[in-house]
């Protein structure tokens, strides 16, 4: 395939732009074989469009071994899966990813300097200047996913037997990329309402001191954890790090890409996102912005020389592996970006949705949330062993039938049959959707007769 023809592609990839073009009217002027290779194409997506179109009712099983249905779960249904719902892609990263899902399609225009951040054709160089402003950072990376940015920063400042401080909610990946780099997690503990503390970090801190004889590497923390979305004090723990002469990492998996955060007002040595989690981005892909000081040891360049070719490749930087997110994962960052940063500003109408909902959930006598309440955000760990649970110890499908009655309404994102102490997210649901939500589990309250206080 010609490079004509795929940039020809490339910049009709709306699917409705394509229909006009297999409609008839090929671009002028193209080759013999420009042009076979152009209809060649057009059969394809022609295929694709149909297939796409056929599935637009229930799913169906995939082609290859039922594994690969179309899914259609935003337009279709309501879906409150706990991690998914800030990662879904809007049309435009949906279009993105179309276009530059092969891999390298980000090299097209790549000229001296040799890396990926200083692309100017499409806007690399432009977006990582944004995705820094974004977060009021000096400079900022894409990697694949929250967990790499972890890795880059732990590789570079945990040595052997480092300790490192965490929390007592903290996510896996970062026990593993302090593992990874030799170094030991210290866990804070929380307190009686499942919240990290300054007092408790400083106190950590100082146990270790003590215990091992060493000053924490590093301390991380997640601004809201995975197991409650509660709101950890990111800003007390940073300026306790910082007494102690400790960098702070500052965890964004569930803040970055749906509230407005300010690294520097912070006190991040280290801003970490997840593109896929909160980004409206394809996986894996994230975002790691730091400070002038600290990137010149994070984001160094290599110093290797071939001892045989004499070969340097000096500007690549060594924790990034030199290049990261090299098609369809960035470009669908970069494409979904604008809405990104509008929607931020509209977090608070977020929050009172998730207010709404649990409102009308703890109206079901028996429920309970399990997050800090009133919740300051939209996933939340509910606990409905006291509700909907007591109808699943006589019921024939037993825990299964809740999950039927949900998406009997068209609601879909729960864990089958794991519905006693969950997790639901409603981010980005309209307030029509919302009240629908509230209004379903309402109806299947009243149709196994529990009791609801309005
Ligand atoms: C709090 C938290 N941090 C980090 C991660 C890892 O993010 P990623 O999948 O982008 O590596 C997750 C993922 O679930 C998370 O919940």
């Amino acid at each position: 395939m010609s490079i004509r023809v795929e940039k020809t592609f490339a910049a009709l990839f709306a699917l409705e732009d394509l229909r006009e073009i297999y409609r008839g009217s090929l671009p002028t002027g193209l080759d013999a074989d420009e042009e076979q290779a152009f209809r060649a194409k057009i059969a394809d997506l022609k295929s694709l469009i149909a297939d796409l179109e056929s599935d637009r009712g229930t799913p169906r099983p995939s082609k290859i071994a039922g594994t690969l249905d179309v899914r259609a779960r935003e337009e279709q249904f309501i879906n409150i899966h706990p991690i998914q719902a800030a990662g879904r892609l809007t049309p435009a990263a949906r279009k993105a990813l179309i276009s530059y899902g092969d891999g390298y399609s980000t090299c097209d225009f790549c000229r001296k300097p040799f890396r990926l951040d200083k692309i100017t054709r499409p806007g690399i160089a432009a977006f990582h200047a944004d995705l820094a402003k974004f977060v009021n950072m000096d400079q900022a990376r894409v990697v694949p996913g929250a967990r790499r940015g972890f890795q880059a920063v732990t590789s570079t400042l945990v040595g052997k037997g480092d300790p490192v401080i965490v929390s007592a909610l903290a996510h896996y990946t970062e026990f593993l990329a302090v593992e990874e780099a030799g170094g030991v997690v210290k866990e804070v503990p929380l307190d009686a309402g499942h919240h990290v503390t300054a007092d408790a970090t400083a106190a950590k801190i100082e146990d270790v001191q003590r215990e091992t004889g060493k000053t924490p590497a590093l301390v991380m923390i997640d601004h809201y954890d995975y197991q409650f979305a509660n709101e950890h004090d990111v800003r007390g723990i940073a300026k306790v790090a910082h007494q102690y002469d400790i960098p702070f990492l500052y965890n964004g998996a569930y803040t970055v890409g749906v509230m407005p955060v300010d690294g520097k007002a912070i006190g991040a040595d280290f801003v970490v996102g997840s593109g896929h989690k909160s980004m409206a981005s394809v996986a894996p892909s994230g975002v790691l912005a730091t400070t002038d000081e600290w990137a010149s040891s994070v984001l160094r360049t290599t110093a290797m020389v071939g001892d045989v070719t004499s070969r340097k490749f000096g500007i690549k930087e060594v924790e990034m592996l030199g290049c990261t997110l090299m098609g369809g994962t960035l470009l669908s960052m970069m494409a979904s970006f604008p809405t990104v940063e509008e929607r931020t500003l509209r977090w608070d109408e977020e929050v009172k949705k998730s207010n709404f909902f649990i409102d009308s959930l703890l109206a079901i006598t028996g429920s309970q949330v399990l997050s800090e309440y009133p919740r300051k955000h939209t996933l939340t760990k509910v606990d409905t062993t006291g509700s909907f649970d007591t109808v699943a110890r006589t019921h024939k499908r037993r825990g299964f039938y809740f999950s039927d009655e949900l998406s009997k309404r068209g609601i879909v994102g729960e864990f089958a049959g794991a519905t006693r102490t969950w997790k639901l997210n409603t981010y980005g649901l309209s307030w029509k959707q919302i009240h629908y939500l509230a209004d379903a589990f309402t109806e299947i309250a009243d149709t196994y007769g529990l009791p609801r206080t309005r």
